[in-house]
């Protein structure tokens, strides 16, 4: 009897300190989900189909027309291993795998951009920022989001969704060529953040015009001449400014609208030739204008003799040297001369102009 009711007492304390146990191993489980929730590491847990169905909807363009969704954006940017790398790149000879599975990196937090390359259009503007890519304190959405020009009524917050997570000390860049001609654009960019650096590629305004000309002509080979298109009269050369290819060329006219908002120290102003002829300098230039250490230099370059352009020797995410894409430093069709030497003298005025108020002549003429 005596027995039975030690073993009775025996057994009761066991249960209790059983249940203390796993009172206390819940709270433990509970916390450490609560602090990795905190963290921002909950977002890694997979997500309902239709959740990322209804993220599919956002569309956003790339610069080649084609269209990404902020999803395949999310992951192109997110992983330093992004598989959704040839959708998205302008690179060719991809070797990341074509599926849409990523590698998430949940470490850090999404910030708007503190430095976006805002123009210009066939500048060499994708070919900066994939440059700028290897650099390791440099985090880019890889596609453009045109949140300034076309998708500003989504909201601020849609804009930072799309960027990729950056650990402090790293930069978050965006580059849409078009918000450089973009009314609207400087005072919203403004407004997200007056401290906001800027940098434009510019190249000599005719060949961008020819550049231009050649990216709608591949999309739409019904196409008038260049020259049909760029004169309003064929008789007295009066230049066509109403023609987009020939507009974005005067930069001096767009950038007053920017220097209205941000004085000139915040812009950094790339020449697009010397991209080609010498990369390593420009981005030398580049990585100093936003406070990086030089880690980009020569020896991460060579020349493709067959593309005629730098290529990356090891491009961010690859092991493998790449060229940008066939869209990227295409053959220009041939336009005569005397239309080409028009546009150069009607480009003229603001070209000085435009060195005037950069203090950089960038030997267009
Ligand atoms: N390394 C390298 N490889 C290939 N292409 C290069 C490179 N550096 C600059 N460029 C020039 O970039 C021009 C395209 O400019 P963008 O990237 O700004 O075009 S876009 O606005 O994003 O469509 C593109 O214009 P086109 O030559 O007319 O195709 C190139 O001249």
């Amino acid at each position: 009897m005596g027995c039975s009711k030690w073993r009775a007492a025996f057994n009761f304390g066991h249960l209790k300190v059983q249940s203390k146990l796993s009172v206390f191993f819940t709270m433990i489980i509970l916390f450490t989900y609560l602090f990795y929730c905190l963290n921002g590491y909950c977002d890694s847990l997979p997500r309902p189909v239709y959740d990322q169905q209804t993220n599919l909807q956002n569309k956003i363009i790339l610069n080649d027309g084609q269209e990404a969704s902020p999803e395949q954006l999310g992951a192109y940017n997110a992983s330093p291993v992004s598989l959704v790398r040839e959708q998205l790149s302008d690179f060719s000879n991809s070797d990341a795998p074509s599926n849409n599975i990523s590698i998430a990196n949940n470490f850090g937090s999404k910030k708007f951009p503190q430095a976006i390359i805002i123009g210009v259009k066939k500048g060499g503007t994708r070919a900066l920022l994939e440059f700028l890519r290897i650099h390791p304190d440099v985090r880019a959405v890889g596609a453009e989001p045109h949140f300034f020009d076309r998708f500003y009524d989504k909201g601020l917050e849609w804009y930072r969704n799309l960027m990729p997570r950056t650990l402090e000390g790293q930069i978050t860049m965006e580059k849409t060529p078009s918000y450089f001609i973009t009314k609207e654009a400087p005072r919203r960019v403004f407004s997200m953040s007056r401290l906001t650096k800027l940098i434009v590629v510019v190249r000599d305004p005719v060949t961008r015009a020819v550049s231009d000309y050649t990216q709608t002509l591949s999309k739409s080979p019904g196409l008038p001449s260049f020259q049909n298109l760029a004169f309003r009269n064929a008789t007295t050369g009066l230049i066509d400014t109403s023609w987009s290819a020939v507009r974005i060329g005067i930069y001096a006219k767009h950038l007053e609208n920017w220097l209205r908002f941000f004085p000139l120290s915040r812009f950094l102003f790339v020449s697009g030739e010397r991209l080609v002829t010498d990369p390593a300098g420009e981005m030398g230039r580049v990585q100093d204008f936003l406070g990086l250490k030089r880690v980009v230099t020569d020896k991460h370059f060579y020349f493709n003799q067959t593309k005629g352009f730098p290529c990356l020797k090891k491009p961010e995410g690859s092991s493998r040297p790449r060229c940008l894409g066939k869209s990227k430093g295409r053959p220009h069709p041939q336009i005569p001369s005397e239309v080409l030497l028009r546009l150069r003298d009607f480009y003229r005025p603001f070209n000085l102009k435009f060195y005037q108020m950069t203090g950089h002549n960038f030997g267009w003429d």
